[in-house]
């Protein structure tokens, strides 16, 4: 679909559903809500699809690859041919989040939205990185919307195929400094706020990144209101491709996991884009990075982990399907209060 297709497709989550995976979770032997969070997300989860029965069996990461071309502006600790070999390494289980969807039966499937150079990778390159926003607008209005409509294009594909749990991730040297401005610009806030050292960085080049974004917040003038604005003057094309998937999976009905920091940033970006986009989305954890706990308060979001993680590629993300298979574990597993012969439990008020 196109992304105003997408967007139309948009509506809020199934009461019905949720209030019938509300009673079953009561129905279940064992004081009322005493798991918490985990309760909460099946419910959430049965509103995204519409039904009671919770099936995450086939679950996927979809983890964007793309290259920044502020990285001119030395604002990065390694250079950008590590994203390329990164991207390389998804193929040969030799990234972290190659091993950890082993561990969590989740398939990994990187792709190319615009890294600088050819690899292995499966090419869907909207072009060979962006411009650097220091200069000048990181991409063009079209490139923008073209990123978006390619997350969604590759998020449909994947529903096609059956997948019914997708998780966002992303590769990309210099997208801790395209994720802080585009949050600067949505939150509000005052850059060095929300900028940190991403992959890692002395505190002079922290000083020049946070340099480096006020310039292009300054030169580029985006306009908080237009979120595609923001996105073509100092995003990235990883953030657009995970905003796709965000906005296709709402669309469908299909649960979208969030990662870190620069996926909490497309996250928002698609939220901004279309609101009820929002309830379509689990937050994993929260990021090292300065504005990631901000992203998730905007959105209204909790997260199950705090692991000072700040590794990207879509780590967090898979880090709670094990957490959501126990919970689906209990609740399809578990007896009910009938079953159990345990009188109906009162809460004490
Ligand atoms: O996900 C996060 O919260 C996160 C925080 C800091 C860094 N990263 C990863 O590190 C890379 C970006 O760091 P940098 O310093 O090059 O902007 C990129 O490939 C991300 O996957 C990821
Ligand atoms: C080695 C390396 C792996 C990464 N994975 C995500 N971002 C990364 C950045 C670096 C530098």
């Amino acid at each position: 679909m196109t992304l105003q297709e997408t967007i139309e497709q948009i509506h809020p989550l199934s009461k019905e559903a949720m209030d019938r995976a509300k009673a079953h979770w009561d129905g279940i032997a064992k004081p009322l809500h005493s798991l918490g969070k985990l309760e909460d997300v099946l419910i959430q989860i049965a509103g995204i699809t519409g039904k009671e029965e919770i099936s995450i069996e086939k679950r996927a990461l979809l983890t964007f690859c793309a290259d920044n071309g502020v990285v001119e502006e030395n604002v990065t600790q390694s250079g950008q041919e590590v994203t390329a070999t990164v991207a390389e390494n998804f193929l040969q289980e030799k990234a972290t989040a190659a091993i950890l969807c082993r561990g969590a039966h989740a398939d990994l499937f990187p792709i190319d939205i615009g890294m600088a150079r050819d690899t292995k990778v499966p090419r869907y390159k909207v072009a060979y990185g962006t411009k650097n926003m220091a200069k000048g607008p990181a991409m063009t209005r079209e490139e923008a919307v073209r990123a978006l409509e390619t997350g969604i294009a590759v998020a449909e594909e994947k529903i096609a195929a059956g997948y019914q749990l997708m998780a966002t991730g992303e590769m990309g040297i210099g997208n801790t400094t395209t994720s802080s401005a585009m949050a600067a610009v949505f939150l509000n806030q005052p850059v060095p706020e929300l900028t940190g050292r991403g992959a890692g960085l002395s505190s002079e080049g922290l000083a020049r990144k946070i340099a480096a974004i006020e310039k292009a917040i300054a030169i580029n003038q985006p306009d908080p209101s237009d979120p595609i604005d923001v996105l073509a003057k100092v995003g990235g094309f990883d953030i657009a491709g995970m905003a796709g998937v965000f906005l296709a999976g709402a669309a469908h009905g299909v649960p979208v996991v969030m990662d870190g920091f620069i996926s909490c940033v497309a996250a928002l970006l698609a939220a901004r884009i279309a609101p009820f986009a929002k309830d379509y989305m689990i937050a994993s954890h929260v990021s090292k990075e300065p504005a990631a706990h901000l992203l998730l308060a905007e959105l209204g979001k909790e997260a199950f982990l705090h692991c000072d993680m700040c590794l990207g590629e879509g780590t967090g993300a898979i880090m709670i399907f094990p957490i959501l298979d126990q919970a689906n574990a209990v609740y399809r597993g578990m007896a009910t209060f009938d079953e159990a012969q345990i009188e109906t439990y009162v809460p004490l008020t």
